[in-house]
């Protein structure tokens, strides 16, 4: 894997059938940290994981790696740089788990049904994703976790230095939300990952970018970003941000939402 890139968004205005999904959006993911993309539904995090992917262009400004525009980038070197799992991710054909996993080595020109190695690079990305269990498991068969988690080690197993995650902790449970954050955290990719749940990504992002109606309303630590005031008027949630116990990291203790005057 080569070393992982900061991701800048510059100036970045994205439009389509004459609506603005994004409106003159700045901002960075950090090199190797964990950059959760937060907001309430429709406010934008799809589409900016999908203009850093190259599924779209923006109408305006640009995006970079390390500074160099992504366009600068042949699609298949950037496939090797860039691996990403979108919120809806699915397969037509019933491959088994390792063969989807397998998958993500395509960009490396190995494919899958391949040799030992290849073997022993699949069993390591089913280790980390606790999925080791369903290795010959074919895809129709599988849980909307299983089938999450199996997508996030099809990334892993990409080797790519970024990868971007819309909603990676859809459809697990707990525990399994936990570990798969866990896990992304401790891979050394620049991540960007797109997250609903504010005590996740409390928990677990280094860097937040918080979007509402397409705009950049705040960015910094989730120290920084996470205050009452903030969940109020982005979210109308009447929350209290207190320290966790034992890490000392912010957490969201929502109490309910807030009138409409104070939004
Ligand atoms: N092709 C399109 N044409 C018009 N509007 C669109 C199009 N695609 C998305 N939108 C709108 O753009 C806005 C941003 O969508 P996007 O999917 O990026 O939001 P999101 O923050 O990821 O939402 P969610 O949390 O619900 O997944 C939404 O209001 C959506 O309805």
């Amino acid at each position: 894997m080569t070393s992982p890139p900061t991701i800048g968004v510059e100036s970045v205005s994205f439009r389509t059938s004459g609506t603005t999904l994004l409106d003159d959006v700045t901002c960075t993911a950090p090199a190797g940290a964990l950059t959760g993309i937060i907001g309430p539904n429709g406010s934008g995090k799809t589409t900016m994981i999908s203009l850093i992917a190259r599924w779209q262009k923006p109408t305006i400004g640009r995006i970079t790696l390390d500074g160099r525009p992504v366009d600068a980038w042949r699609r298949r070197d950037y496939a090797r740089r860039v691996a990403a799992v979108e919120q809806h991710s699915d397969t037509e054909l019933d491959l088994t788990v390792e063969q989807v996993v397998g998958l993500g080595a395509i960009p490396h020109g190995s494919g899958w049904g391949s040799p030992v190695d290849r073997r022993t690079d699949v069993t390591e990305h089913l280790d980390a994703l606790a999925i080791t269990g369903l290795r010959h498991r074919t895809w129709r068969t599988l849980s909307g976790g299983e089938r999450q988690r199996t997508h996030v080690a099809r990334a892993f197993a990409q080797r790519s230095a970024v990868l971007l995650l819309d909603e990676p902790t859809n459809h697990l449970d707990p525990a399994a939300a936990v570990d798969l954050l866990a896990a992304v955290r401790d891979s050394h990719h620049t991540v960007v990952a797109a997250l609903h749940d504010l005590s996740s990504a409390a928990m677990f992002c280094d860097h937040l970018v918080v979007l509402r109606a397409g705009r950049i309303v705040a960015e910094g630590t989730p120290d920084e970003v996470l205050t009452t005031e903030l969940l109020a008027d982005v979210y109308g949630l009447d929350a209290e941000i207190v320290p966790h116990p034992r890490t000392g990291r912010p957490m969201v203790v929502v109490c309910g939402t807030v009138g409409e005057e104070r939004r």
